[in-house]
Parts: structure tokens; C-alpha cells; sequence
């Protein structure tokens, strides 16, 4: 079994023991049912930032341990200060070292869009997402089939969340893509075999309908890569392991950060 299906097989084990310990009905008492989500999309367009999503990401199935002990309030907060556009926060415990108080946490600290980074293959997962705070989720193409990619993105639109699906590649995207979703990202990484190719987002820009924000997600360590990928029309940047395998994720952020600006304006000045 690839890495992938063995992900989807313990999340549904996972989600049905979640279902019956806490209930839909309980998880939507929380008070995030309450309060206005804060658009990732928006922030994304934002002219005064970057487009960089940070994430919080402790281990992965491709890198191991990346940085186990590291605090998610400091390191939330420090992404934000650094000028971030928005957070990643990976909620999934067995492969990734996360948990939801992790993104609790990174809510109550930070007023900017929050992803909540899990496998999403059932709506319960996304009434979840919506109880510890997050303001969207990730839908997978590779995991998810047409139908369940619509149904889940109008569901997660009824709770005013957005929706980023991610897509690998060309037949992907033709197949999955719905109005329901407010942003396509391009998934460097190939999450079956780990293989990481920045290509594969200049290869697939053309053909993300420009109704889309389009992120490029994974493998990018490069401000000179964002500089190019802008080039090609995306206007997020999906960073995970660049700044977290630093003990201080959120200075290596910062510089990453005021290096795209540096670039930025030398672009600007040599047009
Ligand atoms: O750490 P990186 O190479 O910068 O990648 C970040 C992010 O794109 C990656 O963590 C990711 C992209 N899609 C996912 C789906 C599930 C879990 C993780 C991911």
C-alpha cells in the first residue's frame, strides 16, 4: 500500500472513533460557529504581503522528525509577525505529529486565515475543522472523487469556510475542478512517491482558470522561486519544512520573507 492510501485508511478509522466520541451535535457548540471566518482568499490578494502560507508542521511521512518540540504559539505568531499571508496548521496526529488543540492554539493567538491542513474525506472532519477555529481546508484531489470533492467544498461553504483542493496533475485538476472551491494548489510534491518537482506548478498555471487564487504547495526553499512562480500567476505559497527544520522557524520565515521583498523591488525597478 502506497503512503497515501495507507494516510486514508487510518483516517477513516480515525474519524469513525472521533464520530462517536464527540458527536457533530457537541462539536457544534463551539463558539467558532459564532464568529466570521477570515478569508484566505482575501488575504492571498492582499498587494501588501507576500502570499506565504506557513505551516506548522512537526514530522512527515518524507522527512521524519523535522522539529518535534517546537511551540505552535510562538512559532504562529512569529510567522504572522514575520508578514505571512496566512497559517498551516497540520491536524493530523499519526503522520504528521499534529493535533486540533494545535490549531486552537494558533487561533487564539493570531487573527489571520488559518488552514487546517488534515485528510479530509468525510464532512464530519469539516464540521471539526470549523469547531477548533479554522477559516479553511484542504481537499485532496488524489483521495477524493469528483462528487465528494463538490459535496465536501458545499459543505465546507456552508459554514462559510473556503476550500484550497489540491491537484497533481493535469487530469486532476480537469476532473475535480468545481465553483465550490475558492483556490487551486499545486502540489509539488508527489505524495506518492515524495519526489518534488517546482515544474509541475509553472507546468499547470496556464490551465487553473483565472477565477482562482493559485497556490504552489511544497518543496520551495527559494525567494527566488516565488519571484518566478508570481511570474506564472500564483499568489500563494504553500511553506512548510523550509522554515520549520530551523530550531527558530519563525526567524528563518522572516528572512525568507524580507528576501521576496528585496527581489520584489528590483523586479519592480529593472520593468
Ligand atoms: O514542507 P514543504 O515542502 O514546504 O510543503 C508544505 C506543504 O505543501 C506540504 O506539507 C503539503 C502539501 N499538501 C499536503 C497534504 C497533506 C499534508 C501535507 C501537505
Amino acid at each position: 500500500m502506497n503512503i497515501l492510501d495507507q494516510i486514508v485508511a487510518h483516517k477513516q478509522k480515525e474519524v469513525a472513533e472521533r464520530k462517536s466520541l464527540y458527536p457533530t451535535k457537541l462539536l457544534e457548540k463551539s463558539i467558532y460557529f459564532e464568529t466570521q471566518p477570515v478569508s484566505l482568499k482575501k488575504y492571498l490578494l492582499r498587494p501588501d504581503k507576500t502570499g506565504i502560507i506557513a505551516e506548522f508542521k512537526r514530522k512527515s511521512p518524507s522527512k521524519g522528525m523535522i522539529n518535534p518540540y517546537v511551540s505552535v504559539e510562538r512559532t504562529s505568531v512569529g510567522y504572522m509577525q514575520a508578514g505571512a499571508s496566512a497559517l498551516s496548521i497540520l491536524t493530523d496526529a499519526q503522520f504528521f505529529g499534529g493535533k486540533n488543540e494545535d490549531l486552537t492554539v494558533a487561533r487564539k493567538f493570531n487573527f489571520c486565515p488559518i488552514l487546517r491542513k488534515d485528510f479530509t474525506i468525510d464532512e464530519y472532519q469539516i464540521t471539526e475543522a470549523k469547531s477548533i477555529g479554522a477559516d479553511a481546508i484542504l481537499l485532496i484531489a488524489a483521495i477524493l472523487s469528483p462528487t465528494q470533492i463538490k459535496t465536501l467544498a458545499a459543505f465546507a461553504k456552508s459554514l462559510l469556510l473556503e476550500v484550497l483542493l489540491e491537484v497533481h496533475d493535469k487530469e486532476e485538476l480537469d476532473r475535480s475542478i468545481t465553483p465550490e472551491v475558492d483556490a487551486i494548489g499545486v502540489n509539488n510534491r508527489n505524495l506518492k512517491d515524495f519526489t518534488v518537482d517546482i515544474t509541475l506548478s509553472k507546468e499547470l498555471s496556464a490551465a487553473i482558470p483565472s477565477q482562482f487564487v493559485k497556490v504552489s504547495e511544497s518543496g520551495i526553499s527559494q525567494a527566488e522561486t516565488v519571484i518566478e512562480l508570481k511570474s506564472y500567476g500564483y499568489q500563494g505559497f504553500l511553506m512548510g519544512e523550509t522554515f520549520m527544520k530551523n530550531s527558530r522557524s519563525e526567524k528563518a520565515c522572516a528572512e525568507f520573507i524580507e528576501k521576496v521583498q528585496s527581489l520584489t523591488v528590483s523586479v519592480n525597478l529593472n520593468k
